[in-house]
């Protein structure tokens, strides 16, 4: 059944940050958002999470609204990678991954063998086992991100939601990662929902895209729709060519620098 988002606006203080946004989240999908900086994407992971709540409007996930579920209930259905994640205790990147598995411990138990083998299984996976004993206060930016991502994949949740998740990681672990939750959608049926900058890499996993402006969807559909030159104009004010790019089996978009050459290279 996915995510059914009725009509849903939000306002940070005087200001509506999301007006009036619907669709339809069928799970099985890698649903990308798209849009410029400012423009909500961010606050619209947090209404889909639960976090916040809409001013008008709702957002009905399994057909019950996200925010009568208990966040018990919640963390066994959604896990987020979220932009920033801050964390100031000391805790090694295992025991950060091992909190995926707390939704499914009984209350007061400890963790079960069945548990560390999922976290060891998924740090293995996710190429993160050579800094499982580090803390997390010590690691890189990109290795921290890399560890947030194992913890929501040791969730076992239905959805995952990442909010920019690639952000700080170098191409390679961008791709082992995109490649991950493709999988995870192709062979679990799992549904994900990614903010993400880089439009050729949204081209490249995402099979529908949610493109927003000041608030608003200005497109949604299937990614070679509503991938297009105007589209991509009228959301982002930046001249581009689409093409299909044969070596990387995916639509490719080429942007124009300003008008004038400032180097040669
Ligand atoms: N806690 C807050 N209080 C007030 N305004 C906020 C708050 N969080 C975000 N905003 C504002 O709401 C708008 C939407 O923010 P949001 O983080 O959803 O954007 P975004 O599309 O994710 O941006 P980016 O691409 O820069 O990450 C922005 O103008 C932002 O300044």
């Amino acid at each position: 059944m996915g995510f059914k988002v009725e009509h849903i606006s939000f306002s940070y203080q005087e200001r509506k940050v999301v007006k009036d946004i619907s669709l339809d989240i069928e799970p099985g999908f890698f649903y990308g958002i798209l849009g410029p900086n400012g423009c909500g994407k961010s606050t619209l992971i947090d209404l889909l999470m639960g976090h916040l709540g809409p001013e008008s409007g709702a957002v009905n996930y399994q057909g019950k609204n996200v925010r009568t579920f208990s966040r018990a209930e919640l963390a066994c259905e959604l896990a987020l990678v979220p932009q920033n994640f801050y964390i100031n205790f000391p805790f090694t990147a295992r025991e950060i991954v091992l909190m995926g598995r707390y939704p499914h411990m009984p209350r007061f138990s400890p963790p079960s063998s069945h548990d560390f083998k999922i976290v060891d299984d998924i740090m293995e996976k996710t190429g993160t086992s050579g800094f499982k004993n580090r803390y997390m206060t010590e690691m890189s930016g990109g290795e921290r991100q890399r560890i947030v991502f194992a913890r929501a994949l040791a969730q076992e949740t239905p959805v995952l939601l990442l909010d920019e998740a690639t952000s700080n990681l170098d191409i390679k672990h961008t791709l082992t990662m995109m490649d991950i939750v493709a999988q995870e959608i192709k062979n679990k049926g799992k549904t994900a929902v990614a903010v993400i900058q880089d439009i050729n890499l949204a081209a490249a996993y995402c099979q529908r895209l949610i493109i927003i402006k000041q608030g608003s969807i200005a497109a949604f559909g299937n990614t070679d729709k509503v991938l297009t030159a105007d589209n991509i104009k009228k959301v982002f004010n930046v001249d581009s060519h689409i093409y299909f790019d044969s070596y990387s089996n995916s639509i490719k978009v080429s942007f124009k620098k300003s008008h004038e050459k400032i180097f040669d290279l």
